[in-house]
């Protein structure tokens, strides 16, 4: 079958115009109503004009689009309007392309009298389609993970361009509320400046990322421990892009961590320091008295007859009156004083700084009274005890903790053999 002539415009001909449509990329065919080529722009490669023309269109295609395509030119001849279709063929040797086709009617005295097919080789934005679509994917899978925190941020304003819902929760913020705001805006006070300064380190090539832990401010005023890793996008400019952070909320572990610290330095039973605690909140303030020249004081109280209490009401009992008593010492201290449970029914205060000896006495004088004070331990259980306090001065008495506290202890034990109920100071 020879191609039919397609409609040409004026002053054009028939051999100019198969001469151009041939040198174009895309392929035309002339198609008549049941899909059959009248006339075909190039040949395609492998085939003589002689095999293609009369053939069917679809004999390209892969079957499964066929029925797509004769519906497009079915509309086309009934509606006499464009179609268009996507389909799978053979392209050049034999491959398997994507063409997009787009069939428009040719109309002559109000007839469809045949149609244009014109298909174009698609594969390339297809694949290319495909690739980003298959990377939005991958991101919004990226960004539902649950249990970690994402952003996008400006290098310039600092503001989140995109948040995940995990860092929205974490926030306490919606995510149109949060593209609103800055990291800045949001980090507390305590952290910003280091926070920059990773940041400006970055902005100025001097680094690619950084992680720290850091405290945000959520909406609702709670203050959340996060630990943040932020890795920047440069472009061939080198300059940066975008900042993507990831967003850790670490209160849980910090809070535990607090409550092991608070386990390690605090007696359980009355949460006063203990030992340890003590000892490195003395060596600090002895250094500080050293260095400012001040007196301090170190208190040994050990309670008198207490054992009678446990033996006569039991271990609870007991247990109730050395709360009571770790109450009774730090209503007499100043905030800047420490007290601390050494064990059994033995406590240590230290005093820093002291104005006069005479300080030191008057206070081991208030805590000696108000131990002498009825204890209340429940079901009319009213125990009444006393106390024996040896009294130890910095620097008089010695330098370092050791001899302070082993001076102060013996004073103690003065006041016991002395008769109890009392403050000893200690002397060489
Ligand atoms: N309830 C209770 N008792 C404790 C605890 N730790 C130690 N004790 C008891 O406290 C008592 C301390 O002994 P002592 O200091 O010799 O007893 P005391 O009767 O005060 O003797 P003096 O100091 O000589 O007057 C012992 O009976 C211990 O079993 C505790 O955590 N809870």
């Amino acid at each position: 079958m020879s191609p039919s002539p397609i409609p040409t415009t004026q002053g054009g001909s028939t051999l100019a115009l198969h001469t151009m449509l041939a040198s174009m990329d895309n392929i035309f065919v002339e198609l008549d109503k049941h899909g059959q080529m009248l006339f075909l722009s190039k040949v395609l490669v492998g085939f003589v004009p002689s095999e293609v023309i009369g053939k069917h269109f679809c004999t390209w295609a892969l079957p499964q689009y066929h029925a797509e395509m004769l519906a497009a030119l079915t509309y086309t001849f009934e509606h006499a309007q464009v179609s268009q279709y996507l389909a799978r063929g053979y392209g050049p040797s034999g491959s398997i392309r994507w063409y997009e086709g787009r069939i428009s009617p040719v109309i002559d005295s109000g007839q469809v009298i045949s149609s244009v097919l014109l298909a174009t080789d698609v594969t390339d934005r297809i694949a290319a389609e495909e690739k980003g679509r298959k990377q939005a994917e991958l991101l919004d899978l990226f960004y539902s993970l649950p249990f970690i925190g994402m952003a996008i941020t400006a290098p310039d304003t600092k503001r989140w361009l995109m948040v995940n819902d995990r860092l929205c929760e974490i926030l306490g913020y919606s995510r149109e509320e949060l593209v609103e705001k800055s990291w800045a805006e949001l980090t507390h006070q305590d952290y910003l400046a280091a926070d920059i300064a990773e940041f400006n380190r970055v902005v100025a090539g001097l680094s690619e990322g950084y992680a720290m832990d850091k405290k945000f401010i959520r909406k609702d005023g709670e203050i959340v421990d996060a630990t943040i890793d932020v890795r920047c996008v440069r472009n061939p400019q080198r300059t940066v892009d975008f900042f993507v952070a990831t967003v850790q909320d670490i209160s849980l572990r910090k809070s535990h961590e607090k409550r092991i610290l608070h386990l390690a330095n605090h007696d359980p039973l009355t949460s006063l320091p203990n030992r340890n605690l003590m000892s490195s909140q003395m060596a600090h303030d002895l250094q500080l008295a050293r260095r400012n020249n001040t007196l301090a004081a170190i208190l040994f109280i050990d309670l008198d007859q207490f054992k009678p209490v446990n033996d006569r009401w039991g271990h609870d009992a007991g247990d109730i009156l050395l709360q009571v008593v770790a109450k009774r010492l730090q209503n007499c201290l100043r905030a800047s004083d420490m007290v601390a449970r050494m064990g059994g029914d033995e406590f240590v205060v230290f005093l820093s700084p002291l104005e006069h000896a005479a300080n030191a006495v008057q206070v081991a004088e208030k805590i000696r009274v108000s131990i002498t004070q009825p204890f209340d331990l429940g079901s009319q259980r009213i125990a009444h005890l006393s106390s024996s306090i040896g009294i130890a001065m910095y620097p008089v008495h010695g330098e370092d903790q050791e001899t302070l506290l082993s001076h102060a202890d013996n004073a103690m034990y003065l006041a016991k053999v002395n008769g109890r109920d009392r403050v000893q100071m200690f002397s060489n």
